[in-house]
């Protein structure tokens, strides 16, 4: 039996940080996928890219205890979901700080993506500290900052990514489609809004 677990390690970039640990959450990162995926109501919303309306390229739900506005659109919250209220638990134990909303996420297979943003709504205070917990199939993630630096990784099931410091004013991210994979991957990115 595998005893060693590699620790979280932070990241440091220009004007950023991040708080990376692959290993956060073995074991129980397949039961919390299966659980999530068939329980958590995903919805699919629509977006507008160049006045025309598309369907997001992803289902997603928001929860906790407060609408959350973005792109233009407010969303109301969902009740917490026992589960993903154990994991923001967790959460807030590592980050030694309360989330009071999560966006889950679930990209159903290689095709679906999130597009290039920044995590900076006005809802989520100046600096944000923006916890993302990714289940399932391993995908990329791609950092971009506003001088043309560009950093990813690969955001593997049971992983924990934590963006910190002004990162949501000088970069960018995204999560690219690909073309193969044909397995689905759910993120949830735990916020505080104020
Ligand atoms: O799926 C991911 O890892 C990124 C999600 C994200 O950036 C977001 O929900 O704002
Ligand atoms: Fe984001």
């Amino acid at each position: 039996m595998e005893l060693w677990v590699e620790p979280p390690q932070w990241i440091s970039l220009p004007q950023g940080r991040l708080l990376w640990w692959p290993d956060a959450f073995q074991p129980e990162a397949d039961a919390w996928f299966g659980q999530l995926q068939a329980e958590i109501p995903w919805q699919q919303h629509r977006l507008t890219l160049f006045g025309r309306e598309h369907d997001e390229p992803r289902l997603s739900c928001w929860m906790g205890e407060a609408a959350y506005r973005y792109s233009g659109k407010t969303r109301e919250p969902e009740a917490w979901h026992p589960l993903v209220n154990e994991i923001r638990q967790q959460v807030q134990g590592i980050c030694e700080q309360p989330f009071n909303g999560v966006l889950l996420n679930l990209y159903r297979h290689g095709r679906d993506s999130m597009g290039w943003h920044a995590d900076n709504e006005p809802e989520l205070g100046p600096n944000p500290v923006i916890a993302s917990v990714s289940l399932g199939a391993t995908r990329r993630f791609l950092l971009h900052h506003r001088n043309g630096e560009r950093r990813q990784l690969q955001l593997s099931h049971g992983s924990l990514l934590v963006m910190a410091g002004e990162m949501q004013h000088h970069w960018q991210h995204a999560l690219p489609r690909i073309g193969a994979a044909d397995t689905a991957r759910i993120n949830l990115t735990f916020r505080y809004l104020v």
